[in-house]
């Protein structure tokens, strides 16, 4: 068993008048410091295995398991990240990012010095004070991934974190989160639309079919890839390959016009 199981997950929408198969027979795990990549058509599924990854929705079969425990069952230690910052515009960036901590009731001194520390190496230095109106879109979402970080969370789940951002900053943050999630060994799961994007980042890209979705192919990233950062990542000859090779079959999937 991996350190994240999904098992057998199945999963429709129902309204009053339709039902909406989104995810069938999907089985796979992850180990223990792995950051894998969901990746497919619009539609398929992909955030809706986030949601169930992260009990907020359960699923008509199947479960989620994470250190051996259901996910849907309990207060399993899972981050989410999304395309929006959601910080608190009345707080501080201080505050904002020890919310959780402090909700928890776990905030102490060493809690705040590595949390303030993670700030420090997401080249964030003097925005203590500051409110979430005074800062970039970029340095929003590093806040907000400081503020995810803080509660320690077993795996994390960012769901197109990067997308509303500009090629320039996304690039910088890719680089910060993906030596940042190396440096403390985090278990992670990123969904994108950008193929580049989940090869530079990732272990393992899962690639899946149309609605419903299932996991139509798993690509494995080269270990030499893996040591570099993902901007270098991007210039290796072993990128463009498997960039086309996940091109193609994502084409595959495309339904005909
Ligand atoms: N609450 C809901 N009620 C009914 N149908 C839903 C609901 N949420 C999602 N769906 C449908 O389930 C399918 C899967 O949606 P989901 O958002 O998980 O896909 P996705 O792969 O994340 O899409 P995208 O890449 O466009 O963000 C879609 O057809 C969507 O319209």
């Amino acid at each position: 068993m991996g350190f994240l199981t999904l098992n057998d997950i199945h999963h429709t929408y129902f309204t009053k008048t339709s039902a909406t198969p989104a995810l069938r027979n999907i089985n796979i795990d992850i180990k223990e410091g792995e950051f894998v990549s969901f990746l497919g058509p619009s539609g398929c599924g992909k955030t809706t295995l986030l949601s169930i990854i992260a009990g907020l929705i359960q699923p008509a079969r199947g479960c989620a398991m994470l250190d051996g425990k259901n996910t849907g069952k309990t207060d399993s230690g899972i981050g989410y990240m999304l395309q929006q910052d959601y910080l608190f515009p009345w707080k501080t960036i201080e505050e904002n990012i020890l919310i959780g901590p402090k909700i928890n009731g776990t905030l102490n001194h060493a809690i705040k010095t590595e949390t303030l520390a993670l700030l420090d190496k997401m080249e964030l230095r003097n925005v203590l004070t500051s409110y979430p109106k005074q800062l970039s879109g970029g340095m929003r979402q590093r806040v907000a991934l400081v503020r995810t970080l803080a509660t320690n969370p077993k795996l994390l789940l960012l769901d197109e974190p990067f997308s509303a951002l500009d090629y320039q900053t996304k690039l910088k943050l890719e680089n910060l989160v993906s030596s940042t999630f190396k440096t403390f060994n985090k278990t992670a799961i990123l969904v994108t639309h950008d193929i580049g994007e989940a090869i530079a980042m990732s272990n393992r890209v899962l690639l899946f079919s149309q609605r419903p979705g299932k996991i139509h192919k798993i690509f494995d990233v080269p270990e030499n890839l893996r040591l570099l950062s993902p901007f270098e990542a991007r210039h290796h000859p072993a990128y463009n390959e498997l960039f086309q090779v996940i091109w193609k079959e994502l084409e595959s999937l495309e339904p005909e016009e």
